[in-house]
C-alpha cells in the first residue's frame, strides 16, 4: 500500500517514519513549508517541526498536493482547522483517509471526519489517535494507538501497512469516539497546564482529569461515540498523557496562562500548533447548544479570552455541589 501523508508537521513527519518501516516503504509527505521539504529531501531531517530525529531516506517530501494522486491511502494530519482547505486541493477520489488530526472545525462545529466527508464523499474513512507524543513516535519508541475504520478489511489492511514492532494498533469500528477523545482532551489539556502553573498541586490535576474525562463522556455520549471508545487508548489513554507533561503544545499553553500570561501573547510567536485553544471555543458553542454541562471547558475559554486565573479557578470551586454520576 503507498503512504501519502497530508502534512509536514511533527505528527505528519513522526507518521511517515512509520509508514516507512525503517526505509523499506516509501512514503510521499506533502508539506507546505519549503524548509521542510529541502530539509526532508537532502538531509532526512525535518528542520523546522521535528529536528531531533533522523527519518528514513525512503521518505521523500514534496509541496504539491497533486504529487498524492496515486497514492493508496492519505493520512490526514494537517491542523483541524486546516484540513478542509488542504484536502480540496488534493486529487482524493475514492482513496481511503486516515485522519491524525485532532479537534473540532470552528463554525461548522463538524469533527475532521464529517469535515473530510463533505470534501471527499467517495474516500472510505479511518481515524487514527491515541496517546502518541511525535518525537518519541519517530524514535522508535513503543506507542499504542486506536485505528478505527467501519470496513473491517480496510481496518486490518491498514493496520497491517501502519502497525510495526513499537507501534501497535488497536481495531475499532468507532470513527466518533476516537476523534472526539482527541479533540476534547486538548481542552482539558490546557486546564491540566493551568494547575501546574498557578501551583494548585497534584490531588487538583488528578480531580480535573476525572472530571474533565466526565466532560468528555458526556460530550461524547451525546454525538453517538461509545463509551468503551471513550476509555480506550483515543481517550482516556490520551488525556492522562497530555495532562502530565510539558511535551504537550496544549499543557505548555495551560502552564503559561495559569502563571498569570496572556493568550495572545503565549500564541504570538510559536510555530507548532496548540489544537485546544481553537477547539475550545467550538467544544464550548456544541456543547451549549446540546444542553451539555462543561464546566472545565467554560474555564479554559475564559482563560483564553483574558480572564484572571484566581477568579477562574474560584467560580469552579464555588458552583453548586453535585452527585458524581450526574
Ligand atoms: N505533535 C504531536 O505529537 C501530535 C500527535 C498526535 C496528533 N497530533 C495532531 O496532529 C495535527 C498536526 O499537528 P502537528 O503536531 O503535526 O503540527 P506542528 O505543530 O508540528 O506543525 C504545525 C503544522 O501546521 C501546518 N499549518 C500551519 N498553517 C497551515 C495552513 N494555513 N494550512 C495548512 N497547514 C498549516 C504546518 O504546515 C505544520 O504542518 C494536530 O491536529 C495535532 O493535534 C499531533
Ligand atoms: O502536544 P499536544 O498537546 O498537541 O499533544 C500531542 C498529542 O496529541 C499527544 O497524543
Amino acid at each position: 500500500m503507498r503512504i501519502g501523508v497530508i502534512g509536514g508537521g511533527a505528527w505528519g513527519t513522526a507518521l511517515a517514519q512509520v509508514a516507512a518501516r525503517g526505509g523499506s516503504e516509501e512514503v510521499l509527505l506533502w508539506a507546505r513549508e519549503a524548509q521542510v521539504v529541502e530539509s526532508v529531501n537532502l538531509r532526512h531531517r525535518n528542520d523546522l517541526f521535528l529536528p531531533q530525529v533522523p527519518l528514513s531516506p525512503s521518505i521523500r517530501a514534496t509541496r504539491e498536493l497533486g504529487d498524492l494522486a496515486d497514492m493508496q491511502a492519505l493520512l490526514v494530519v494537517a491542523p483541524a482547522q486546516h484540513v478542509r482547505a488542504v484536502l480540496s486541493e488534493t486529487p482524493v477520489g475514492d482513496t481511503p483517509l486516515v485522519l491524525c488530526a485532532k479537534g473540532i472545525e470552528a463554525g461548522t462545529k463538524l469533527l475532521v471526519g464529517e469535515v473530510a466527508h463533505q470534501v471527499a464523499p467517495r474516500a472510505p474513512l479511518a481515524v487514527l489517535s491515541g496517546p502518541t507524543f511525535a518525537h518519541e513516535v519517530a524514535a522508535g519508541k513503543p506507542t499504542a494507538v486506536t485505528l478505527a475504520c467501519e470496513d473491517e478489511g480496510l481496518r486490518t489492511r491498514l493496520a497491517e501497512r501502519l502497525a510495526g514492532p513499537a507501534f501497535r494498533t488497536y481495531g475499532s469500528g468507532d470513527l466518533v469516539g476516537a476523534e472526539i477523545g482527541g479533540a476534547v482532551k486538548n481542552v482539558l489539556a490546557i486546564a491540566c497546564g493551568v494547575v501546574e502553573g498557578a501551583g494548585l498541586g497534584l490531588n487538583a490535576r488528578a480531580a480535573l482529569i476525572a472530571r474533565g474525562f466526565a466532560e468528555m463522556t458526556r460530550f461524547g455520549l451525546a454525538r453517538g461515540a461509545q463509551a468503551e471508545t471513550l476509555t480506550g487508548l483515543s481517550g482516556l489513554g490520551d488525556l492522562v498523557l497530555t495532562c502530565s507533561s510539558t511535551n504537550s503544545r496544549n499543557f505548555s499553553l495551560g502552564l503559561g496562562l495559569g502563571q498569570g500570561k496572556q493568550a495572545a501573547a503565549l500564541m504570538a510567536d510559536r510555530k507548532t500548533v496548540a489544537e485546544g485553544a481553537f477547539t475550545a471555543p467550538v467544544l464550548r458553542e456544541a456543547a451549549r447548544d446540546a444542553g451539555i454541562d462543561m464546566p472545565v471547558t467554560r474555564a479554559v475559554n475564559d482563560l483564553l479570552e483574558g480572564a484572571p486565573v484566581a477568579r477562574v479557578i474560584e467560580e469552579l470551586l464555588s458552583r453548586p455541589l453535585r452527585e458524581e454520576l450526574q
